[in-house]
């Protein structure tokens, strides 16, 4: 479903990674962990099409993101790593309306409540469901357990799992423990990606 054929990004003539080769399914789950600064942000954003890569091409469903994109409005999501509100309130933040995706993460009563004036781990929520909502059939989600508690991180743990039954869900972390035994674990440091062992 996404395929990464020796992807390269460099910033102001430095390499953040080259050689990135990649290919997950259409269903299921995947994580990408790395220092700060390894580069998943932009690669995450260069497989949702927000970036353009330097080298290396990608592919979702056989086609380039931007075709991808066009073709199937609302299919590739990228959640940005920072919470991100607009003014307004919770459900004017929202593109899609589900329910299921505001219960399962504790956003239900809080639709009319003021998107700025939420905490940042609700907002960080809301950022998650504003993808979510949509159900898109790749959703890549750049730290979606940062500035989580304990117990929000395990609701959307459980969430992502089931939905990673019916889509293709990519995250990235800096806690190798959070993600599930048997998920596929890559790694990118010192400019490459590396397929680790499942934990
Ligand atoms: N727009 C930009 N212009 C210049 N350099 C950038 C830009 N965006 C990212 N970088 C640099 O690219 C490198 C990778 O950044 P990126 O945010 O992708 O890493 P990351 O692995 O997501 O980091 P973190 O874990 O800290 O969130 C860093 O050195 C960063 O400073």
């Amino acid at each position: 479903m996404i395929k990464a054929v020796r992807l390269g990004k460099k910033y102001g003539g430095v390499w953040v990674f080259r050689g990135v080769d990649l290919e997950l399914p259409e269903v299921g789950m995947a994580v990408v962990v790395g220092p700060n600064g390894s580069g998943k942000t932009t690669l995450l954003k260069i497989l949702a099409g927000l970036l353009e890569p330097d080298e290396g091409e990608v592919y979702i469903m056989g086609m380039p993101p931007a075709v991808a994109i066009r073709r199937m409005r609302r299919a590739v999501l990228y959640a940005h790593q920072e919470p991100l509100v607009l003014a307004g309130a919770v459900e004017d933040n929202l593109f899609c309306r589900n329910d299921e995706v505001f219960d399962a993460l504790g956003l239900g009563g809080l639709l009319g409540r003021k998107a700025r004036e939420l905490s940042g781990g609700y907002k960080k929520l809301l950022t998650i469901a504003r993808v979510l909502s949509c159900r898109p059939k790749v959703a890549l989600l750049d730290e979606p357990t940062a500035y989580l508690d304990a117990e929000k991180r395990k609701a959307l743990m459980e969430y992502l799992w089931q939905y990673s039954k019916r889509a293709l869900v990519v995250w990235t972390t800096h806690y190798i423990a959070e993600v599930p035994p048997g998920v596929p674990l890559y790694e990118l440091r010192d400019g490459r990606l590396r397929n680790l062992a499942t934990p």
